[in-house]
């Protein structure tokens, strides 16, 4: 098999570990991400009467179908592939802001939302790890180091992470044997220490998924 894309088949290349061209966002997409997540914390605190509801499916339902025909396969898309962008323009991901940055260093700034809730104004054990697992994914392939996954991802959670606040998070590169990359995490809230983590990340081998 070549690398060839296939919109059929979703998209997957066997040597999409390969450096390729990133494509490039038109302008403001990113404010068009930013408002996505401003409606989806505005959705989640919502209570709105019937009438309200009907009005707002009807006009989500509009601006879905007008994307629709614009959509693209994986290797094309522009959400999660904007590097430079905080939270790399998915909607997804809780946004961390890069402070600093270097090939085995990473400090940034962290808001969870309320999209990010999960009870009394503490943010949902789910989505830690998932800011967790991108950030320090993204210093495991940093420094032009072959792609790795996550092999695993150990999360403890050592108080609560508020919600619309602005938190810091630290990680760093603590060994590298061969194809396994072993990095740590912290996150906090001024003092506190709210989580911290420990990810191995094993680079693959060629035609790996
Ligand atoms: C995705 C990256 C995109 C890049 C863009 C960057 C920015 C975006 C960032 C986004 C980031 C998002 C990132 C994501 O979310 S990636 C998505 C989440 N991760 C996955 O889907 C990975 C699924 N798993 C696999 O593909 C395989 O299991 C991997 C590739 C991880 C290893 O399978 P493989 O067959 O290749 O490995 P091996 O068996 O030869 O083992 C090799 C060595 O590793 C050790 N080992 C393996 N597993 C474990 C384990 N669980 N605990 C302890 N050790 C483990 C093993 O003992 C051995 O050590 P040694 O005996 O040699 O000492």
């Amino acid at each position: 098999m070549d690398g060839t894309v296939s919109a059929r088949s979703g998209g997957r290349r066997p040597n999409w570990w390969k450096p390729r061209e990133r494509p490039v966002p038109p302008a403001g997409y990113p404010e068009m991400i930013e408002a996505m997540r401003l409606l989806q914390d505005r959705i989640t605190a919502a209570v709105p009467d019937a009438a309200m509801v009907a009005e707002v499916t009807r006009g989500l339902t509009a601006i879905a179908d007008r994307l629709e025909p614009t959509a693209r396969d994986e290797w094309s898309q522009l959400a999660g592939s904007l590097r430079e962008v905080p939270g790399r323009g998915s909607a997804l991901l809780p946004v961390v802001e890069i402070l600093s940055e270097n090939e085995t260093t990473l400090r940034g700034r962290v808001r969870f939302s309320r999209f990010h809730l999960g009870g009394n104004g503490a943010a949902h054990g789910g989505t830690i790890p998932l800011m967790f697992d991108d950030i320090l994914g993204r210093l495991a392939n940093s420094g032009g180091r072959p792609v790795a996954r996550t092999a695993y991802l150990h999360v403890n959670y050592r108080s609560i992470t508020p919600i619309d606040r602005d938190l810091r998070v630290e990680i760093r590169f603590d060994r590298e044997e061969g194809r396994k990359r072993l990095l740590r995490g912290e996150l906090r809230d001024g003092d506190v220490l709210c989580a911290d983590c420990e990810g191995l990340f094993v680079e693959l081998r060629p035609g790996q998924p």
